[in-house]
């Protein structure tokens, strides 16, 4: 007889941030921060609840980005940028699906303007206003959770208010085209650990698409979001160096299923040029041994953009593992 049981599909943990008294030092801020050690470690990612984000930013940002994708190719080619998905990326043999925007120091409005200029010379301020306050609410849940993730190992304050100095903000804006009725699936975009602190992720109505893997490597898991006010939070090597290996940072990937065409947006906590990143002593010690040199990310991303560092398995690991 056919057996009828299935296994119950993964989820990812879901971490509610929408209590009104979430602050340092509240009941409320130590169970969320219980839950985010947890998840990192374990998953190095979580769905977290967060209310901060109005519905009608969300709506703009999407859909300034599907206007800026609408633009001719010629274009959106003014924006391409040496560095892998910032400025404009598409058309790529192995991705085709995929298009993708990256406005770099989102947090700036000179650097914002500058970007929006090149696409629109004569201007276009909902494009910018809609970015920048983007960046400026999601990065609340992003230094919350570094912040969290830094005191539930005891990281002293001195160390946490300087790490949560040392980055910037890229903001990308992703697109990819819903597959043909006759084709199953098709990747929108190969597997891969993102390079940066922290990621912070969200769709349009196009829920489904990202999957996360697990980190014993066995399963990839749906990681579609819940509620509308959902965002995928995923770390990066980054933090995963910075910590000591403490928490994981999870391969992921997008699968394309419908017709329909997915927009994400993505929120990068990145190491600012000349920042030295190297693990706060608190998490070093006999068990957990340094695992990584102090390195600046931004010669990190140099190497991992030569044909050793694309080669490696563990990029951060060949460029500065203290055990190779
Ligand atoms: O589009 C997504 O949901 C995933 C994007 C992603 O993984 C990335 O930009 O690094
Ligand atoms: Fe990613």
């Amino acid at each position: 007889m056919v057996s009828l049981e299935t296994t119950p599909a993964l989820q990812l943990p879901v971490i509610d941030f929408t209590s009104p008294n979430l602050q340092p030092g509240t009941v409320e801020w130590d169970s969320v921060r219980g839950d985010v050690r947890r998840a990192l470690e374990e998953y190095g990612c979580f769905e977290a609840l967060f209310d901060k984000v109005p519905v009608e930013l969300r709506k703009a940002v999407f859909d300034v980005s599907e206007e800026a994708f609408q633009l001719p190719l010629e274009t959106k080619k003014k924006v391409v940028s040496r560095r892998k998905y910032r400025g404009y990326a598409g058309q790529i043999p192995t991705l085709p699906l995929f298009e993708v925007l990256g406005v770099d120091f989102a947090e700036n409005e000179a650097k914002v303007n500058e970007f929006t200029h090149k696409l629109w010379p004569q201007g276009n301020a909902s494009f910018s206003e809609a970015v920048m306050s983007f960046a400026e609410k999601v990065s609340e849940l992003d230094l919350m959770t570094r912040r969290m993730i830094m005191e539930s190992f005891g990281v002293n304050e001195n160390y946490i208010e300087q790490h949560l100095k040392s980055t910037k903000s890229l903001v990308r804006m992703m697109k990819y085209q819903g597959v043909e009725e006759t084709e199953e699936e098709e990747l929108g975009m190969e597997a891969h650990t993102d390079r940066n602190m922290l990621t912070i992720l969200c769709q349009n109505d196009v829920k489904d698409g990202l999957e996360v893997r697990t980190s014993d490597d066995k399963q990839w898991i749906k990681a579609n979001p819940s509620q509308d006010s959902s965002f995928i939070v995923l770390g990066g090597a980054t933090l995963h160096a910075l910590l000591n290996g403490r928490v994981h940072s999870p391969y992921h990937r997008v699968m394309m299923t419908g017709t329909e065409t997915r927009y994400s947006l993505g929120l990068f906590s990145i190491p600012k040029a000349g920042h030295i990143v190297s693990s706060p002593d608190e998490l070093v010690d006999e068990e957990h041994p340094r695992l990584f040199k102090p390195f600046d990310h931004v010669e990190f991303l140099q190497f991992y953009y030569t044909e050793a560092g694309q080669r490696s398995q563990s990029a951060l690991k060949t460029y500065c593992g203290m055990q190779k």
